[in-house]
Parts: structure tokens; sequence; C-alpha cells
């Protein structure tokens, strides 16, 4: 049996991802805890739900520092202060630069297909309505180890789902987000259980012992 894994989470928004993995954890679904949420934004329903279910939780605003390295070395302060011993950006805006014990333990959930709709730009419905503009017939979730650039690092998990024509840009929202609700604890299975390794920038995966 593999111990807890702690897992820093970083929000920028509404903080279903987060709640997501949240019910997971109290369901026993996912065999971790939350060591403490980080928020780039103070005032956003995430922070405010965080906080309520009694989750050490921090704001942090990129304006505050000159440069990424500044706003990212803060939040690894909190992070490592806190115990976390995976980062996770779920639904996190801005560029977080991983170093010290993060440099590999660092994860995003990017609700595209990456390389297809990802990068600057691309986040939230964002995504969903430029899916839906290209009349895409599949969509999906990608779940990935960040680097320094936006969407980039090796993918972990991906997740894919049928887009009907009558699909609205809402309707593949939320096929989507049913996928990143299964993807995410999965990628996070894969570090608790210690399963993955990077080698050339990609990643490999064992399978269960
Ligand atoms: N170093 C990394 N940082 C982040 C990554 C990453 O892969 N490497 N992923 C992003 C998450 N992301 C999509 O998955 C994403 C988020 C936001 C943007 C974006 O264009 N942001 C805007 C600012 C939006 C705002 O503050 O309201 C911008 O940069 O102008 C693109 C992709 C998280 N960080
Ligand atoms: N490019 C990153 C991105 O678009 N992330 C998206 O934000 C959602 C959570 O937002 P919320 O915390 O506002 O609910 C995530 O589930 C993901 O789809």
């Amino acid at each position: 049996m593999n111990a807890t894994l702690r897992l820093g989470v970083l929000i920028s928004g509404g903080g279903t991802t987060f709640l997501n993995l949240h019910e997971h954890i109290q369901s026993g679904r996912l065999n971790a805890e939350i060591a403490c949420v980080v928020s780039s934004r103070r005032k956003v329903a995430g922070v405010t739900r965080a906080r309520d279910l009694g989750y050490p939780t921090f704001a942090v605003a990129r304006s505050k520092y000159e440069d990424d390295a500044g706003f990212s070395a803060a939040i690894t302060k909190i992070l490592s202060d806190h115990g976390a011993e995976l980062a996770v950006l779920a639904g996190f805006l801005k560029i977080y630069l991983p170093s010290g014990p993060f440099a590999q333990r660092c994860i995003n959930i990017h609700p595209a297909l990456i390389p297809a709709f990802c990068g600057k730009g691309f986040y939230g419905n964002r995504v969903h309505q430029a899916v839906w503009e290209r009349s895409c017939k599949i969509s999906g979730c990608t779940v990935h180890l960040v680097n320094e650039h936006y969407d980039e690092g090796p993918i972990i998990v991906q997740k894919s789902c049928t887009i009907h024509d009558q699909d609205s840009p809402e309707d593949i929202r939320r096929k989507v987000f049913e996928l990143e609700c299964e993807a995410l604890p999965e990628a996070i299975t894969l570090f608790a259980e210690d399963r993955i390794r990077f080698e050339a920038g990609r990643s490999i995966i064992s399978p269960r012992s």
C-alpha cells in the first residue's frame, strides 16, 4: 500500500476541478490528501469553497511580482511549507514554473486533446467554443506534466468523447468535464503508485504490480 500523496492544488476560478478531487478523496476513490490550495485570484468561488472545506487556502496575485519566476517561487514556498508532494494545476490560468521538488512533479489538466486547441489564449470555455467552431467530431481532455511553456509537457493521460453535430459548446464542456473528473484522479494515482517516469521528454507508465 502506497502512502497518501499530498497535493498542492492551484486554481484561478470556480474550483470545480478542485472540488472533484476533494470528492474523490472523501469517497475513497483517490488515495491522496489536499495539503493546500493556492489561487491566482482572491475573490473567486474556488477560494471560498476551499476555505469553507477547511483547507489552508492562499491567494497569490501575479501582479505583485516582477516576473513569472518570482510569482512561481512564492507559490513553490507555500506548497513546500505545507508538505505538498505533487502540484496540480486545476484551472490555473497563469504560468507556473515548477522548481525544486516540483520540477517533475507538477501536472496540469487541459480541456482538449493536446496538441490541438492549447497554448496561450486557450482556457476555459474559449477552448470548447474553438472546438465547436471547427466542427470537430471528437474532443476530450489531457493531463500533462508542466514544463516552462503552456501545455507543452509530456502527456500522461488523455480521454476522448464524440461530439454530435447538434452539440453546443456548453454540451462539449459538460462532456469534457466528465472526462476530466476521471482523468485527473487517474494521473494522480500514477504518481501516488510511483508508476510514472519521464525520459527524453516522454512519459513512461509502468503497469500496476
Ligand atoms: N509553465 C506552465 N504553466 C501553466 C501551464 C503549463 O502547461 N505550463 N498550463 C496552464 C493551464 N492552461 C491550460 O491548460 C492555460 C491557462 C491559461 C492560459 C492563458 O492564455 N492565460 C492568459 C491569462 C488569463 C487570465 O489571467 O485570466 C494569458 O496568459 O494571457 C493558457 C493556458 C497553467 N499554467
Ligand atoms: N487551460 C486550463 C483550463 O482551461 N482549465 C479548465 O478549467 C477548469 C476548472 O475551472 P474552475 O476552477 O474555474 O472551475 C478545468 O476543469 C479545466 O477544464
